[in-house]
């Protein structure tokens, strides 16, 4: 690559619902560039992007993959994104990083709905972005009814920027709406300049007028002309179109079909003459080109197959050298990317993104500066997404258990929407993530690259139990004679129930000394160790235990023999208190699109949730959050029922809330299924 030669550079992120077309349309991008001679094939598995293992076994994008080349002396940086929901964390933790967005849709009105939380994101976060209406050879609707659908899920005002020439169906050019010029698509070469077809210039004349309306809104030189029928300037279009994107007022609309290369050379023209330059983005996230330190931003780590750490920077301020230290660590390496190609070099300048190598210690999202220092004040990270689906996982050789920490610290550090943690009830090790498949495919990652094959179970509930009735005077002796000295513990309990969240007390109403003070420690041990397991087999809580009267021996009494002897008493107290189990409840926000509020309340019954009410989501357009209390046990499957009802887009938060008794007729069935693992093998 010939970098002296380069006058700009832009990085853009490429988004989109699952499977719209991205990893296709970057593979377009990069070959009509030249990036490559040839273009490779999602379903064969040889595009640049979807290079790892995992994204080829499921044709689908799974984590981010960046590509550097250049077009008209422009060195673009393309970030494929994962468009399926479930690495969507990968997606926003990239756009932090990137100038500009395709938005990469398919032209089908019944799909549009799956662009609302990306759409959210771009708006709160201002990042410019242009859709690309792509697979217009497989278009379902017009390109105008797609226009209209999609207007109705994003807050910024949509501007066509083209319009279809279709002959029959099937599409074979576009009319540019600033110059007016129509022209037929060439796969292989620009395309070409042909006369506007009669039968559109109605059509082509009203999208155009949308176009400028839109663009006058924020510009009042446009809107004055346009009143008095002037005719504006192309430059003042272009100027305006160039602004209004930059600063994230409009979104600009192109279409093609990636897999023929339609569509892609206009779009790259798009980007160069109107997408927002380097320090236009920088100014507007107020970083102040002209004084301080190089500044960087990691979007991504990787641990490459061998083991060595990339992490994926755009640099935001200054020139960043291969030989420089940043907050402490020296460069290993600098690469350009393009999907898992590195090409080795020495600088890198505002704008682009590239990979340093073996920056230890340094994780997405920090920001990067020289020196040892730490910065005052970190650029923002995108915000990490709750987990909300999860699977106990256990080694399939037990030699491997020292291995799993080590492997999963990696792991989360390459992909941020995880998390793990080592459950204190059940001593399981829960992981926990995005959805099934984000899930399947770290274990399909830590069986390829860290060599550790896990099996997987749903994991068990904490339930726990508590008793509905005193005992108000429980006795339990132990009595022991075996050779030398025996063993002497008597007591007598006062077991009461507590009201819920109450947890455990001890009491002690020794008078006179006929338990000896030395021995109570013993007493509250043989307790304590006893409400680890209850009769129902669960640790109980809410309840207060009194050691109200017992009787030692001098010689034989030990404070294992009152520990002995508070055991018997709880274990025969216990089953006379009417044991009662108990399960954990979730407080829940289960946000959709309001066409769907009533499934999501039906979707709360099905699984014994108590609805507490429901309002719009605060900043979104036409959603509504219900509140409910939901059992734990009832959510293992609920992000993947919730998907399924609200076409891919309704998500969840929730936490912890209480413990509430099962119901009777209930308990049953839930110990069953505790015992059994409260499910199946996976
Ligand atoms: N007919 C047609 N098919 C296309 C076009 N672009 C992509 N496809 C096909 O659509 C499917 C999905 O394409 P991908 O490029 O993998 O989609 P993606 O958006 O990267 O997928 P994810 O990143 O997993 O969300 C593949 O079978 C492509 O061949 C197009 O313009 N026309």
């Amino acid at each position: 690559m010939t970098e002296n030669v380069v006058s700009d550079v832009r990085n853009v992120a490429i988004v989109g619902p699952y499977l719209s077309g991205k990893t296709t349309l970057l593979e377009s991008l990069l070959f009509v560039t030249g990036a490559i001679s040839r273009k490779g094939n999602v379903k064969e598995g040889t595009t640049v992007g979807d290079s790892s293992a995992e994204a080829r076994d499921r044709q689908m994008s799974v984590e981010i993959s960046a590509a550097t080349t250049e077009y008209k002396n422009v060195r673009f940086t393309f970030v494929d994104c994962p468009g399926s929901i479930e690495f969507i964390q990968e997606t926003y933790n990239a756009l932090k990083g990137t100038g500009a967005a395709v938005v990469v849709c398919e032209p089908e009105v019944s799909r549009v709905l799956t662009l609302a939380p990306l759409f959210k994101f771009l708006d709160d976060w201002e990042i410019p972005h242009i859709v690309f209406v792509n697979k217009m050879d497989r278009a379902k609707d017009s390109f105008m009814d797609v226009l209209h659908a999609l207007k109705a899920v994003s807050t910024r005002p949509l501007v066509p920027h083209q319009y279809p020439i279709l002959k029959g169906s099937d599409p074979v050019g576009f009319i540019d709406l600033v110059t007016e010029q129509a022209y037929h698509y060439h796969g292989g070469s620009d395309p070409d300049p042909v006369p506007i077809p009669e039968e559109l210039k109605q059509e082509e004349h009203e999208a155009r007028q949308e176009m400028l309306e839109q663009l006058a809104n924020f510009d009042d030189r446009l809107l004055e002309e346009l009143l008095e029928e002037i005719e504006p300037s192309q430059d003042e279009i272009v100027a305006d179109l160039k602004m209004e994107l930059g600063a994230d007022l409009i979104v600009p609309v192109f279409m093609g079909v990636a897999d023929s290369d339609y569509g892609v050379r206009p779009l790259l023209d798009a980007l160069i003459r109107e997408a927002p330059e380097p320090s236009t983005t920088a100014d507007r996230r107020g970083i102040p080109l002209h004084s301080g330190a190089p500044l960087a931003q990691v979007i991504k780590t990787y641990y490459t197959p061998q083991g060595g750490k990339m992490s994926l920077v755009r640099v935001w301020k200054g020139e960043i050298t291969d030989n420089m230290t940043l907050n402490g660590v020296r460069i290993g390496g600098m690469y350009r990317m393009k999907g898992q190609q590195t090409e080795t070099i020495q600088k890198a300048v505002e704008g682009d993104i590239v990979a340093l190598s073996r920056m230890e210690g340094i994780q997405t999202g920090d920001t990067l500066t020289t020196g040892e220092g730490k910065l005052k004040s970190e650029l923002p990270k995108a915000e990490q997404l709750p987990p909300v689906f999860a699977l106990a996982i256990a080694p399939e050789r037990r030699s491997d258990e020292v291995k799993i920490s080590a492997a999963l610290t990696k792991i989360l550090e390459e992909d941020p929407a995880l998390a793990w943690e080592q459950n204190p009830d059940t001593h399981e090790i829960i992981l926990w993530g995005q959805g099934e498949i984000h899930i399947k495919v770290t274990l399909d990652r830590l069986r390829r690259k860290y060599n550790l094959p896990m099996i997987t179970q749903i994991p068990h509930v904490p339930y726990k139990e508590t008793i509905r009735k005193a005992a108000p005077r429980v006795h339990g002796r132990y009595k022991h004679q075996s050779g030398g000295h025996g063993q002497f513990g008597d007591v007598y309990l006062e077991i009461k129930p507590m009201p819920r969240g109450e947890g455990y007390h001890f009491n002690d109403k020794i008078v006179g000394g006929v338990v000896p003070k030395q021995y109570i420690p013993g007493v509250e041990m043989g307790v304590r160790e006893y409400l680890n397991q209850g009769p129902l087999g669960f640790p109980v809580v809410d309840i207060a235990v009194t050691l109200t009267d017992g009787s030692y021996h001098s010689v034989d009494s030990s404070e294992q023999s009152f520990k002995q002897a508070a055991r018997l008493a709880m274990q025969e107290g216990l089953a006379q208190c009417e044991p009662t189990l108990l399960e954990p409840i979730a407080s829940v926000e289960i946000c959709a699109p309001t066409d769907f509020t009533s499934n999501m309340m039906q979707l709360i019954s099905g699984r014994r949730g108590q609805i507490l009410g429901y309002e719009p989501l605060e900043n979104w357009k036409s959603w509504d959050k219900v509140l409910a209390y939901l059992p734990q046990a009832e959510m293992q499957d609920l992000i993947v029922e919730l998907r399924s009802l609200t076409m891919g887009v309704g998500f969840f938060r929730w936490k912890y809330d209480h413990l509430q008794e099962v119901p009777d007729k209930l308990t049953d069935r839930l110990l069953a299924a505790a015992a059994n693992g409260n499910g199946n093998s996976k």
